[in-house]
């Protein structure tokens, strides 16, 4: 008897996203199904091309339809990806998703953080772009081998002119950094660095984008007030580095967040330099700042903890020469970035479906 697409689909309903406790086909994401004799193929679309439970439920589709229709069945499952948005954005309408990397204190390693989160999230497949607003210090045109880069603007039919953001490893990037001179410190006014921060967002050609990271200056300021309140953002993502005084910087960091005017959903946390690994020895781990302690900050918010990042050389090399540790795909850095961007996608996705079911 001839395989039906009822038959498939009935099959497939039994297999569950565990995020969104949904079925895969009333969650509509089986596509394109043909079926010719014992052949069955269909494209599984995702929420995210960093989902970490892709092999997961590839495996499940594979299973329910061997178990409930055919266990000859040839199955050819393909795999692509939607990225959600919630349903409330009319602003920046192109833009699904921006997410904030902060942090208490300077120097914890909230750029390298940001800079290679848009590495991993692009060489998945998605659709970035990374706005460094970091008015004290911005590094991403150090960590991007973009110094002395200056974006070129067009003129739109209605005669607005709009910021065309730099390309680099299929990222789109803008910092403010490509606006001022590298040697020359530019002493930003409140409403000054606010304005132009808007302007980054606003005025700028970003196409249609999955995610726009936004690498936040250090502590809590005007430029956290003026894009928490001027846009829509999906969550933000907290670095810390062990040591005390870094994590009492960073609940109160994780704290603005909650306030009542700010509400903004807290993705997680992560632990920078959290211990160092001697290259020789790559099982010796040393914990010389302390341990756990983002983990714990993270508990004591009830909100993730999205992992640890050792303090490794090959880090500071790469931010320094313009290519994040994350493009170098056998690296452990880049396995443990490549974890954590699964993490947050994957909490984005929840979010927005949770939103739109309400
Ligand atoms: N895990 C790590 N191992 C080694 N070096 C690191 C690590 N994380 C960051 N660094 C280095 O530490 C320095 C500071 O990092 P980064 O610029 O990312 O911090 P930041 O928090 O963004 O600082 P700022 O306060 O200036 O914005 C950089 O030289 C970076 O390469």
């Amino acid at each position: 008897m001839n395989i039906s697409n009822e038959q498939v689909l009935a099959a497939l309903r039994n297999v569950e996203d565990p995020d969104l406790k949904k079925d895969l086909v009333t969650l509509n994401m089986i596509k394109e199904l043909s079926i010719e004799d014992k052949k069955i193929s269909f494209t599984l679309e995702l929420t995210t091309p960093a989902c970490p439970m892709k092999d997961m439920l590839k495996n499940a589709c594979f299973n329910a339809i061997k178990h409930f229709v055919d266990k000859e069945a040839e199955i050819n499952i393909k795999i692509t990806s939607r990225v959600t948005k919630p349903n409330d954005t009319t602003q920046l309408k192109d833009i699904k998703n921006i997410i904030l990397v902060s942090s208490g204190k300077g120097g914890v390693g909230k750029s390298t953080v940001a800079s290679n989160l848009a590495v991993t999230l692009a060489a998945d497949g998605a659709k970035v772009g990374l706005i460094d607003a970091d008015i004290y210090g911005p590094s991403v045109p150090t960590m991007f081998g973009l110094l002395g880069a200056k974006p070129s603007a067009r003129e739109t039919a209605e005669g607005k002119t709009l910021i065309l953001p730099i390309e680099k490893y299929g990222i789109k990037l803008l910092s403010l950094g490509f606006f001022a001179d590298p040697d020359q410190p530019v002493p930003w006014r409140g409403p000054m660095a606010s304005n132009a921060i808007k302007q980054l967002f606003n005025d700028a050609d970003w196409g249609e984008l999955d995610y726009l990271i936004v690498d936040l200056p250090p502590g809590t300021g005007d430029i956290h007030i003026t894009i928490t309140q001027s846009f829509p953002i999906a969550g933000a993502v907290i670095v810390t580095t062990p040591q005390q005084v870094a994590l009492a910087d960073t609940r109160k960091g994780l704290a603005m967040f909650r306030m009542p005017g700010i509400n903004i959903p807290v993705l997680g946390v992560i632990e920078n330099m959290a211990y160092f690994t001697p290259e020789e020895l790559p099982e010796n781990k040393y914990y010389i700042f302390g341990k756990d302690g983002g983990k714990a900050l993270a508990a004591s918010f009830d909100v993730p903890f999205l992992g640890e990042i050792p303090l490794v050389q090959g880090i500071t090399e790469g931010g320094d020469s313009g290519t994040p540790i994350a493009m170098d795909k056998a690296s452990q850095t880049s396995i443990a970035f490549s974890e954590m961007a699964g993490k947050i996608a994957q909490q984005i996705a929840i979010n927005n479906a949770l939103r739109s079911d309400c």
